[in-house]
């Protein structure tokens, strides 16, 4: 079984465009376990222009399943994960000013550095997953900085398989391969929808966890939609 973990960034966007506190990201995140989601996903970024640090520290009383932190480890980051000791840490290499994540880390370059991080939070009983491109040599490298897990970065795939090219998920295939042989666990993310989820799941073996936010929550917009019209019309008639 792959795991669902759902990243509330977006919630916290839309409660940020208007302050005060709608939607509610703890209540969404309590909703979305109830509805029978196995995780909940956050990446605070340093600007905090949707998922501020507060939340994510509030938010450890409300996720009674897994709880995934994302970013990139900055001091500051580093802090909030070790006082919050989420369920899993995935380190993302982003920039300050990125719109979004836009790449997998260089394990290589990186190295002695990702080792140090993952030792630190490994010794407080925090798993760890590092965010990669579907390159074997960034898995290999992934390996030997001792992560529990890899974060398979799928915009690629996700560009592919709308555009018709389903063999974009062969690099995916393969990198999920080697990690399984090298004793690391699978997860993904990254503009996965309910159009593409299921192809991915089906090609890549042993996928233990696919974190979803921006799809999931246009999605539940446009399948609400019809629904939440007519409530109104009902009530202005
Ligand atoms: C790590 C990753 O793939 C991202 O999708 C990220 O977690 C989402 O962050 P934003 O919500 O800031 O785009
Ligand atoms: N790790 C990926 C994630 O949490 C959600 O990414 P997206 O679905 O918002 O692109």
């Amino acid at each position: 079984m792959t795991k669902l973990s759902v990243n509330i960034n977006k919630i916290a966007t839309l409660r940020n465009s208007r302050g005060g506190n709608m939607p509610n990201v703890l209540q969404v995140a309590r909703d979305v376990q109830d509805f029978g989601a196995q995780g909940v996903t956050v990446h605070p970024r340093p600007d905090e222009r949707h998922i501020r640090y507060q939340d994510a520290r509030e938010l450890k009383e409300v996720v009674t399943t897994e709880y995934n932190i994302e970013g990139n480890p900055i001091p500051k980051f580093i802090d909030l994960v070790l006082d919050v000791q989420p369920t899993q840490v995935t380190l993302v290499p982003d920039a300050e000013d990125a719109i979004t994540s836009n790449a997998g880390w260089d394990t290589l370059s990186h190295q002695k550095f990702l080792q140090e991080v993952i030792a630190e939070f490994r010794s407080k009983g925090i798993r760890t997953s590092i965010f990669v491109d579907p390159d074997t040599k960034m898995v290999e490298g992934a390996a030997k900085t001792g992560t529990d897990r890899i974060e398979l970065y799928t915009e690629q795939y996700a560009q592919d398989f709308a555009a018709g090219r389903k063999a974009g998920v062969l690099p995916f295939v393969e990198a999920a391969r080697v990690a399984n042989e090298l004793g690391l666990g699978v997860n993904a993310g990254h503009d996965l929808n309910l159009d593409n989820v299921a192809y991915f799941k089906q090609q890549v073996p042993k996928l233990l966890e696919v974190s979803i936010g921006h799809a999931l929550i246009c999605e539940s917009i446009y399948m609400g939609l019809e629904n939440v019209v007519s409530m109104y019309l009902h009530r202005l008639k």
